[in-house]
């Protein structure tokens, strides 16, 4: 019997890593091979993604009243929300799902501020994806994306935007990568040039069946 191919695919890295540029190219290259694709993001554009995208928004230099526990609690229930609102529908309709960041992202950035164990604890009930791309990268260099990007854009600050905790964020996220036990991790070396990167990914999902 043949092993199907996986199907839903996350990328997850420190912001500037590339992986909002990434999600996009390996979409188009999976469409050119036929398949149908769903290209989505945490937080979700959902009702509860939303609320928490403003409470991310740094304003005047000033975070806004929720705290990391609370934060933690909306991370995970937009996960849950936007699982049975938009991944598990496509899953099911036999859509190949592309998801920028998910439960990886909450154990690396809510346990900066928050129990690490309970903040794997209210994340058991959201399914474990097929793969999870890692993009490694030099905080340095992520920032220096980052601060292209908005100048470029005008994006707002958030709360995370800050060279010592992306420090912080670029160690959690190599802890991850480090732990045995993970199905389906690949880390991906995100300095290469953006096609290098690309082809990277591409190559490791025919090798799975793609
Ligand atoms: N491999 C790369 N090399 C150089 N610049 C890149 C690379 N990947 C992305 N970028 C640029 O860096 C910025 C951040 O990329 P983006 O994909 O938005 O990151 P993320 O979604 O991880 O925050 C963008 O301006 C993008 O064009
Ligand atoms: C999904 C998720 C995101 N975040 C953070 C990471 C980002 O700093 C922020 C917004 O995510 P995102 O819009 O993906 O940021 P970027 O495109 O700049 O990489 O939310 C968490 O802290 N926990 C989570 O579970």
């Amino acid at each position: 019997m043949n092993t199907p191919i996986p199907r839903f695919l996350v990328f997850e890295g420190i912001d500037g890593s590339g992986t909002t540029t990434q999600l996009r190219r390996v979409s188009e290259a999976l469409r050119e091979r036929g398949h149908r694709v769903v290209e989505t993001r945490q937080p979700s554009p959902g009702p509860i993604g939303a609320l928490t995208r403003e409470l991310l928004a740094v304003d005047g230099g000033k975070a806004r009243t929720v705290g990391p526990e609370g934060l933690a609690l909306m991370f995970a229930a937009d996960r849950l929300e936007h699982l049975a609102r938009v991944v598990e529908p496509a899953l099911s309709e036999g859509a190949v799902v592309l998801c920028d960041r998910y439960v990886v992202s909450s154990w690396v950035y809510q346990s900066l501020d928050c129990d690490r164990a309970w903040v794997r604890t209210i994340n058991t009930h959201a399914r474990w994806p097929d793969r999870t791309y890692v993009f490694d990268l030099d905080p340095e260099i992520a920032l220096a994306r980052v601060a292209a990007r908005r100048a470029e854009t005008g994006q707002v600050v958030e709360r995370f935007d800050v060279p010592d905790t992306q420090r912080r964020l670029a160690a959690g996220y190599r802890a991850v990568l480090d732990e045995a036990d993970l199905s389906g991790l690949v880390a991906v070396d995100a300095a290469a040039s953006i096609d290098a990167v690309t082809t990277a990914i591409v190559e490791d999902l025919l090798a799975q069946g793609f």
